[in-house]
């Protein structure tokens, strides 16, 4: 787009104009009429007005001037005033819907974006040139919708005029409609590279202009503020920052600098060719090819005609303009509609029975190594099965791709028997209570928070004590000054912030509040006291029998009471078995748990020689 010719430009205009005023049609059909209709007799009767004049002057050349000629003249002076005042009228009209459509248009496209951007799979998520376009879209994309439709309408009342302006001018003598439409070319060639000229350069200093907004946040943000202090990454963060921050203003003033050496260009070469024009005109003046009375209506019309076809040009480069900056907004919907998984039949699934992973193959977007390589697992109604192994095995991965969240590049994962792409992705992630690694805490009240249905909608009541029970959210709930319903986010008025551990508690409660016939924990007390830990795993045990839980865990000392044990290492499983017979075969996992229990088992002796020491001072 950004290295395309004027002309092309000129052809895609319409269709760009097109595209937005489509989507203003859509937001709200009267203010668009509104626009379009008042804004046209606004441009109509500029029109008149201006066909009135020239007549008016026509007439005062012709003839002798007398008081004759001026009374001749005042109906058509009255019509003038007419239609001037109607032409305010409209102009304000119009100004009233443009401004009313503006807001409108952005909400539609901002709500179209934001239901495609959070349908998309995951997947779009991990790479960073979508987030480089969908951060152009979000900065100026939307935004720029305004513009597109203001200088659309310019483009409109213009060419009203121009139409006006040519024909009176073509009346008068043909070769003074050619004229007319020499004088506008330097400029608005000068005008169109101007625009194409920022345009580019601002879409280049795109992913640079990300990095500046992070470091930024980093600088500001309250997440960041502790690290930042503690490590002292102020100032080198703050060189950064002034790095790209000086290297964005050396490539504006750039571009300033080669948009004015074209407009200067534009602007001598619209002197000569404006000399040329007048020229011409006297020298038809002289030779007797138009007489005094047309050379000052022309000469008139030609002036009239110039100052419209510049304002033109300008409302035609600015609407391509901002046609570039919707159209990455346009770009950016279309990219994420092709990144919204294909709807497969879309069944629904029934209550677990049985889940299967059959060779399961994952690699994450961009990166060649698989996290998960050929996996087989097999879930049944009302087990425990645990997965163990050491960090960056693949278990969150499996985790994800189980929870229906990315889609797996070989293999199959079974649903009852049925493939995850037969079925409804929605339906299955709703039977799903996944308590994940990486939970936010998000900036709702802490009852938001655990039901995370629709803000004052009720939570059901068992569901909601058994989820508080079990997670020990209780307790949590129980210290917050307005209990369930503390908004939990600073930067909210009287939001609290949590410990990790309260953290924790609340995203478990909220995995088990979903009631999900197969709940997924994922290192579901790593930040837990010994208590609370305690606690968690005996809620997720307590499952067995209504649930099927897949536990994700390093705490060796938890799964042994787990129906089965699977082994992950470098995205394989390496055994899998009961505690007992993995302890039996004496491979990876009876050298983890062999680690972990020497660890206690050394604490215990230690503390038993404390205590032998001091009975012997005794
Ligand atoms: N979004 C991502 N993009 C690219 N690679 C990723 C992504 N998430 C994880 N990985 C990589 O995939 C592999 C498996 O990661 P995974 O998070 O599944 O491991 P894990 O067994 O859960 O580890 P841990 O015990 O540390 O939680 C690792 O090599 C990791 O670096």
């Amino acid at each position: 787009m950004s290295r395309t010719a004027a002309w092309k430009v000129l052809m895609r205009l319409p269709r760009m104009v097109a595209g937005i005023l489509a989507v203003a049609w859509r937001a709200n059909r009267r203010d668009t009429a509104l626009t379009l209709g008042l804004h046209t007799a606004a441009g109509a009767a500029t029109a008149v007005s201006l066909v009135v004049i020239v007549e008016v002057l026509d007439r005062l050349f012709t003839s002798d001037l007398g008081s004759a000629t001026v009374a001749d003249a005042a109906p058509s002076l009255v019509l003038l005033a007419a239609v001037v005042s109607l032409r305010g009228a409209a102009t304000t009209g119009a100004g009233w819907a443009q401004a009313r459509l503006g807001p409108q248009v952005e909400r539609v496209l901002e709500v179209d974006l934001f239901s495609l951007t959070s349908r998309a799979s995951l997947e779009a998520f991990d790479h960073s040139d979508y987030y480089d376009a969908l951060s152009r879209a979000r900065d100026r994309g939307i935004s720029e919708s305004n513009n597109l439709i203001a200088h659309s309408v310019d483009v409109l009342t213009g060419l009203i005029n121009l139409l006006a302006i040519g024909s009176v001018l073509a009346v008068l003598h043909p070769v003074l409609a050619m004229l007319l439409v020499l004088v506008v070319l330097p400029t608005g060639w000068a005008a169109m590279r101007a625009s194409r000229l920022r345009y580019n350069r601002i879409r280049a200093l795109t992913t640079i202009r990300r990095l500046q907004y992070l470091i930024g946040d980093l600088l500001a943000d309250r997440y960041s503020a502790a690290d930042l202090r503690s490590y002292n990454m102020r100032s080198g963060l703050l060189r950064e920052y002034t790095g790209i921050a000086d290297h964005v203003v050396d490539q504006l003033l750039a571009v300033a600098r080669s948009q004015t050496a074209v407009r200067a260009v534009g602007g001598a070469l619209t002197g000569v060719v404006t000399a040329l024009v007048y020229g011409t005109l006297a020298v038809m003046l002289m030779a007797g090819v138009v007489p005094l009375a047309v050379a000052g209506a022309a000469y008139y019309a030609i002036g009239r005609g110039t100052s419209s076809l510049e304002q033109l040009t300008n409302a035609l480069t600015r609407a391509y303009e901002a046609g570039l900056y919707v159209q990455d907004a346009h770009e950016v919907t279309a990219r994420t509609r092709a990144l919204i998984p294909a709807p497969g039949p879309g069944q629904a699934p029934g209550p677990l029975e049985h889940l299967s992973v059959r060779g399961l193959r994952f690699a994450y977007p961009g990166q060649e190594d698989t996290a998960l390589d050929g996996i087989d697992l097999d879930l049944f109604r009302g087990e425990v099965v645990a997965i163990v192994g050491e960090n960056g095995s693949g278990k969150s991965t499996l985790a994800k791709l189980v929870g229906a969240l990315y889609t797996p590049q070989g293999g199959r994962l079974e649903w009852n028997g049925t493939d995850y792409a037969d079925l409804d992705p929605e339906g299955v992630r709703s039977r799903i209570g996944l308590i994940a690694q990486e939970y936010i805490q998000w900036p709702f009240t802490a009852e938001r928070n655990i039901t995370m249905q629709g803000p004052g909608e009720e939570p059901d009541g068992s569901r909601w004590e058994r989820a508080l029970r079990l997670s020990g959210a209780d307790q949590v709930l129980g210290d917050l000054p307005d209990g369930a319903g503390s908004m939990l986010d600073k930067r909210f008025v009287g939001g609290r912030d949590l410990s990790g551990g309260q953290k924790q508690r609340i995203a478990t409660a909220r995995g088990l509040y979903r009631d999900g016939e197969l709940v997924i924990a994922d290192e579901p007390t790593a930040a837990l006291d010994p208590r609370a830990e305690k606690r968690v795993f005996e809620a997720v045990h307590s499952l067995k029998g209504r649930a099927t839980v897949l536990l994700i865990t390093h705490r060796l000392d938890s799964v042994t009471l787990a129906d089965r044990i699977v082994v992950l290492g470098h995205g394989r499983v390496v055994e899998s078995g009961t505690h007992r017979e993995l302890m039996a075969a004496r491979g990876r996992y009876a050298e983890l748990f062999a680690l972990q229990a020497d660890r206690y088992r050394d604490g215990l002796a230690t503390e038993g020689a404390v205590e032998t020491g001091a009975a012997a001072e005794e």
